[in-house]
């Protein structure tokens, strides 16, 4: 793999429009062009953050130190019907942007209700957004029917198809709050425009026994059955695969969105990400919602995903710092099909970046720049962010979107929420 495909160091990266031109060692001279000085800086590709709730911003810190079945039914379902309308999400949307985009974040692919509202902010604030309208056998905020349900996907996929920004997918909740029916038609729309399906799998053992008591077979199994699993095949979490499960991901070539952080919060358990890698599974990493997590901070979630393999398998080489960041942005841009737009420093793609200041206190000495980013870095040494040749954040200020009405709106939006709830 060439070199310059994950850091750049002592080189230079022409940005023609929203495209890299050249990457060269040295200097390019260029009499017209606008330089930025990165001497003391790493440039590397932006996270991609595969697997986000981001209007969950709303409820970070809600309901805490519970397992996945209870907080989701008992806490975060119920105060989702209460909370999530357009303008709540309009305001958590905008504050999980300026979290993301601090922490060096380029790109998310999102799964929520009102993602028409999430896509339109995405495309204000400059970043990078793969998004999904989602499906579940309920009632949600945003839709009463499935066909309903159905008919919000798919406008918001021929709306947002073919831009250069904003990706549309469909999103379906997990095999266990949909059934067969609402699963295929989830497929059968992604299947119409070749986009991607973005689900849950496999997140806790006792979805495994719940849905192979249903249907006779493990979560991955079953969708592989209903013609569900492939290429275009987003499975948040994926903790609980068997090794034929691990098979099937890569026979299929399913993506895993690994979410260590909440995985490990709501004690669901910890995913063999080094076996699944070396069976040849695309394994990338999100940070789920913020009710979860609690934070949407790809450098330390990039960080537990390059820890947590060598405790468990009680091998330091499990997980490498330059496989942990090729997981957090090319494999992440691969899962979400944008592999060939970003996820790297390329020629030929476009200009999504990160300027990283590793001539910090908590950075020095550099011997090695994975290990630097993956190791010592946190989100304050990231200064500046570009996407598709614009920058969105430069010395760390987010550009495009107002830090301090977003935080009084949203603390607004909580103290109004507690008055209807009294
Ligand atoms: C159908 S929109 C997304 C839906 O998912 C809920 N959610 C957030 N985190 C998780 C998780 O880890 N497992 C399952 N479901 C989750 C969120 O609250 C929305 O209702
Ligand atoms: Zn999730």
């Amino acid at each position: 793999m060439n070199e310059n495909m994950e850091v750049i160091k002592n080189g230079s990266i022409l940005i023609e429009k929203n495209c890299i031109k050249e990457i060269r060692d040295g200097r390019i001279e260029m009499p017209d062009a606008e330089y930025f000085d990165a001497e003391g800086m790493i440039v590397m590709p932006g996270f991609v953050n595969t697997h986000t709730h981001v209007p969950m911003t709303m409820l970070r810190g809600y309901a805490d130190d519970l397992p996945l079945h209870t907080w989701l039914n008992d806490h975060i379902f119920p105060a989702e019907a209460r909370m999530v309308t357009p303008e709540n999400v309009t305001v958590a949307t905008r504050l999980a942007f300026i979290e993301m985009i601090k922490s060096g974040t380029t790109c998310f692919n999102d799964m929520y209700f009102f993602e028409d509202i999430i896509a339109a902010e995405a495309k204000k604030a400059g970043i990078r957004a793969v998004i999904g309208e989602s499906l579940i056998d309920f009632p949600t905020p945003s839709f009463h029917t499935l066909d309903e349900g159905i008919a919000r996907c798919e406008s918001l996929v021929q709306q947002w198809y073919g831009n250069d920004l904003i990706h549309p997918t469909v999103c379906a909740h997990s095999p266990y709050t949909c059934s067969k029916q609402t699963l295929r038609k989830a497929k059968d729309i992604t299947e119409k425009y070749n986009i991607p399906l973005h689900i849950h799998v496999a997140e806790t053992r006792k979805e495994v026994e719940d849905v192979t008591a249903q249907t006779g077979a493990s979560p991955a199994e079953y969708l592989y059955s209903i013609g569900l699993l492939d290429r275009n095949v987003i499975a948040a979490h994926s903790v609980w695969l068997n090794p034929k499960d691990i098979e099937l991901y890569a026979r299929t070539h399913t993506s895993v969105a690994h979410c260590p952080k909440s995985n490990l919060k709501l004690a669901s358990g910890i995913a063999d990400t080094d076996a699944y890698l070396k069976a040849g599974v695309n394994v990338s990493i999100g940070t789920d919602g913020t009710a979860s997590n609690n934070t949407l901070d790809m450098v330390e979630e990039t960080r537990f995903a390059a820890l947590l393999p060598k405790g468990t398998r009680y091998n330091p080489e499990a997980v490498s710092a330059r496989t942990a960041l090729r997981m957090a942005t090319i494999n992440g841009a691969r899962a979400l099909g944008v592999g060939h737009l970003t996820g790297s420093l390329e020629t030929g793609k476009r200009a999504d970046l990160i300027v990283i200041h590793a001539d910090a206190s908590n950075m020095i000495p550099v011997y090695d720049e994975y290990s630097a980013i993956v190791y010592a870095a946190n989100s304050k040494n990231i200064r500046s962010s570009m996407v598709n040749g614009k920058w969105i954040m430069q010395n760390r200020e987010v550009l495009n979107i107002d830090k301090e009405a977003t935080m009084h709106a949203m603390q607004h939006l909580v103290n109004e929420s507690r008055k209807c709830n009294q």
